[in-house]
């Protein structure tokens, strides 16, 4: 059945209004004050996204939070959401928002009292019906200023049902527009919300002509769903943060709540403004604002919400997303899925990663070598990023038809110790081992190769150079050689520099091999008798 609504006009039944409170409830996280100018651009935000009211701030709070509802308002005074300000049970607070939100176009004014019996008791230090009479008065002053007026009641989810009853009645009579059950703790699990739900509505006269919302705390990571709870039990006005952001343990995030009822129209058939393709942009504005980035596994706007990093998922995924994907990245604002790869990954995402880096198709054994040595590096590293994979198989690449093969390598070294090095290369198809020692691990690993396989060449240079950042990053090492005049340069990488550094001197000492064949045939053999 519709409603009449003073801000929205006639409210279809299957109409959601989306109340954000990212700049009130959300600002109450301990470290995440925004200043006059943030709570703009968040305001704006918020509204490029499609919510229909924006709860400002408490304009009682002080005389920034009071300048940063008047700013927000103002900017929306023609059209654009409603635009709320939280009071408590006061003279003084009402006034504050209603002077604070009149330049909206369409202002709220949210008036807060507790109704279970602790906070009454303990907090408010009031009885039963010292609560009536406060809620009667502040609603009747709230509606002499203001047509749209929200009654909340704070920790409603623990009151007595019978007298929650009484309350909401009288805020009703009072004139609110809007009835807010929150959750305040987090301590409902989503019947009880529903059932607080049902009962209200079947039980209080009048009922049907207000519009009831639902609040929820996630201190018990229940906030999203007792939210979804309280919409199939009635409720059309929905209470959520940006980043689930809020008191303690934060609200119900407003992009879970949004997604859930999309994805999940089959059991939630409703319809709300929320344009879910700016989801993922505002979620990264208030990270970047309030300095805290959400966590990766977040729901929708995490890093990893759309990632995939075993090899069985991202099989089904390039054989179509929907086997692993329950709406579309692109949906919430991401530009693509991301197949990442790591020591779970397999043999169809590395493929794919190789194709993504623009390489053309490698034969199998080349791809089996390459993804070898892959896993080995993701074994060891915590990411691999594109260039390492880049690198490795370009390592691959040059070495598919080398004579000369490092195949084994231990190097031993330390404070007074001379570096030893004990190398096995593959030449011809042969292996042949070696030992050296020298001057460093570097110096001691070409002197085994050169002990391996007598050779000599004047080396000109040995560069390293890290790939990516961090201390299991892999490095890249070129080693040049020159020859009668002729230069011929070796590349290698590796998370052990000393293994990257035996890999560019094989290499470069390959590619001599083919420039002398090309010259001196008779050269290339080494000598069978390794030099001592
Ligand atoms: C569940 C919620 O999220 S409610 C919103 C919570 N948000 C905030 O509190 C942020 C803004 N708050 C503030 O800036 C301050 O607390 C102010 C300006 C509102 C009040 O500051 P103070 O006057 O110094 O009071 P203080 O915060 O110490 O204590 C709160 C007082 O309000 C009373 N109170 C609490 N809730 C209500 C209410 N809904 N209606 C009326 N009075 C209330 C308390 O009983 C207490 O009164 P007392 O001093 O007579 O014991
Ligand atoms: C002010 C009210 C709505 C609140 O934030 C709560 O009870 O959690
Ligand atoms: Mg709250």
């Amino acid at each position: 059945m519709a409603i009449e609504h003073p801000s929205f006009g006639k409210l279809e039944d299957d109409r959601i209004i989306f109340f954000d409170t990212t700049l009130r409830d959300g600002e109450q996280s301990p470290g995440f004050s925004m200043n006059l100018e943030e709570k703009l651009r968040m305001a704006e935000a918020l509204a490029d996204l499609g919510v229909d009211v924006i709860e400002a701030g408490f304009a009682i709070a002080s005389p920034g939070d009071f300048d940063s509802v008047k700013s927000i308002a103002q900017r929306f005074s023609k059209d654009g959401p409603v635009v709320a300000s939280l009071s408590r049970a006061h003279q003084a607070d009402i006034m504050r928002s209603v002077e604070a939100t009149k330049p909206a176009a369409r202002p709220r004014v949210h008036i807060v009292l507790a109704t279970s019996d602790l906070h009454m008791r303990v907090k408010l230090r009031m009885s039963r019906e010292e609560v009536l009479e406060s809620i009667a008065s502040s609603v009747g002053l709230a509606r002499n200023h203001a047509a749209d007026v929200e009654w909340s009641a704070e920790d409603g989810s623990r009151s007595d049902i019978d007298f929650l009853c009484r309350c909401v009645e009288t805020a009703i009579r009072a004139g609110a527009t809007t009835i807010n059950i929150p959750d305040t703790v987090g301590y409902s699990m989503p019947e009880d919300i529903a059932a607080i739900f049902r009962a209200l509505r079947e039980r209080v006269p009048g009922a049907e002509k207000v519009i009831f919302s639902a609040h929820n705390h996630n201190d018990l990571g229940m906030a999203v769903a007792n939210t979804l709870a309280a919409v199939r039990a009635g409720v059309r006005q929905i209470e959520s943060t940006i980043n689930g952001i809020g008191e303690r343990a934060g609200n119900a995030s407003l992009e879970e709540v949004a997604m859930a009822l999309r994805t999940r129209r089959d059991v939630l058939p409703f319809r709300s403004n929320i344009v879910t393709t700016s989801l993922l942009r505002t979620s990264k504005l208030l990270a970047t604002i309030t300095g805290f980035d959400v966590q990766p596994n977040k729901a929708i706007v995490g890093r990893n919400a759309f990632a995939h990093e075993s090899g069985i998922h991202q099989d089904g995924v390039l054989k179509d997303a929907s086997t692993y994907e329950i709406m579309t990245p692109e949906s919430v604002g991401w530009t693509t899925n991301s197949l990442v790869l790591g020591k779970h990954s397999g043999r169809a995402a590395f493929r794919d990663k190789l194709r993504a880096l623009g390489y053309p198709e490698i034969g199998d054994n080349q791809l089996n070598d390459a993804f070898r040595r892959f896993k080995d590096i993701a074994d060891r590293k915590k990411v691999v990023y594109d260039e390492d994979v880049a690198a490795l198989v370009d390592d691959e690449v040059l070495r598919a038809h080398d004579r000369v093969k490092l195949v084994g390598l231990t190097v031993a070294t330390g404070l007074n110790t001379r570096p030893m090095a004990t190398l096995k290369l593959e030449i011809d198809g042969e292996e042949r081992e070696g030992m050296a020692v020298g001057d460093g691990a570097v110096d001691a690993t070409f002197n085994a190769i050169r002990q391996v396989f007598p050779h000599e060449v004047a080396l000109k240079l040995y560069a390293v150079q890290s790939i990516t950042g961090g201390t299991d990053a892999q490095a890249r090492v070129t080693v040049r050689f020159e020859e009668h005049g002729k230069l011929v340069d070796g590349q290698g990488s590796d998370t052990d520099t000393i293994v990257a550094s035996a890999r560019a001197y094989v290499h470069a000492l390959n590619k001599l091999l083919v420039k002398r064949e090309r010259t001196a045939p008779a050269e290339i053999v080494p000598s069978r008798q390794p030099a001592a």
